[in-house]
């Protein structure tokens, strides 16, 4: 007997692995998760978008509009921040498995960090100066980054 052949590709396994993080996020709005491998193929961070530890999530805003401190956007913490604070080991040469493209706060962090390559689903906010930076960065950096289709994995989330 030969080995099975429809097995689902690296890409599309850590990808649907930041996605079932992402359906841990109680962002109203846009639920993002990140996964971070290693170049062996070894899973070294997982995390999505929320209130950092210690605030009470129930308590913050999650709204998206009206004076700064009453929205979600000065207080919640990015997935791809979260993957990398929740990691214990050294991420040079690693790369992350992202959602939605990172913003440039986050793409400083993924920079820093040693991550060398993005793959991401979602560009929504492609047309934003923080993308815009964020790509900058990346270029400048020599931080690779690749945009895939999500085929093989059911979207549990209604994005
Ligand atoms: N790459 C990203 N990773 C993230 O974790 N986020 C988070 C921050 C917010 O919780 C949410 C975006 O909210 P909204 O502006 O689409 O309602 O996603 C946002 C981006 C976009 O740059
Ligand atoms: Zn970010």
């Amino acid at each position: 007997m030969k080995k099975r052949m429809n097995y689902i590709s690296w890409d599309d396994y850590f990808l649907g692995i930041a996605e079932l993080s992402a359906a841990r996020s109680k962002d109203p709005n846009t639920q993002v998760g990140a996964c971070i491998v290693s170049e062996e193929n070894k899973i070294l961070s997982v995390g999505y978008n929320g209130m950092p530890a210690g605030c009470n999530d129930d308590e913050m805003p999650w709204g998206r509009e009206g004076d700064f401190l009453d929205t979600k956007y000065p207080f919640v913490c990015h997935a791809e921040l979260n993957a990398i604070l929740n990691s214990n080991h050294d991420l040079k040469g690693s790369r992350i498995y992202v959602s939605l493209f990172p913003c440039n706060e986050c793409a400083k962090a993924i920079i820093q960090s040693g991550i060398k390559e993005v793959i991401y689903t979602c560009d929504k906010y492609a047309d934003t100066d923080g993308t815009k930076a964020s790509k900058m960065m990346f270029k400048m950096a020599g931080v690779k980054t690749r945009q895939i289709k999500q085929e093989h994995f059911v979207k549990i989330l209604p994005m």
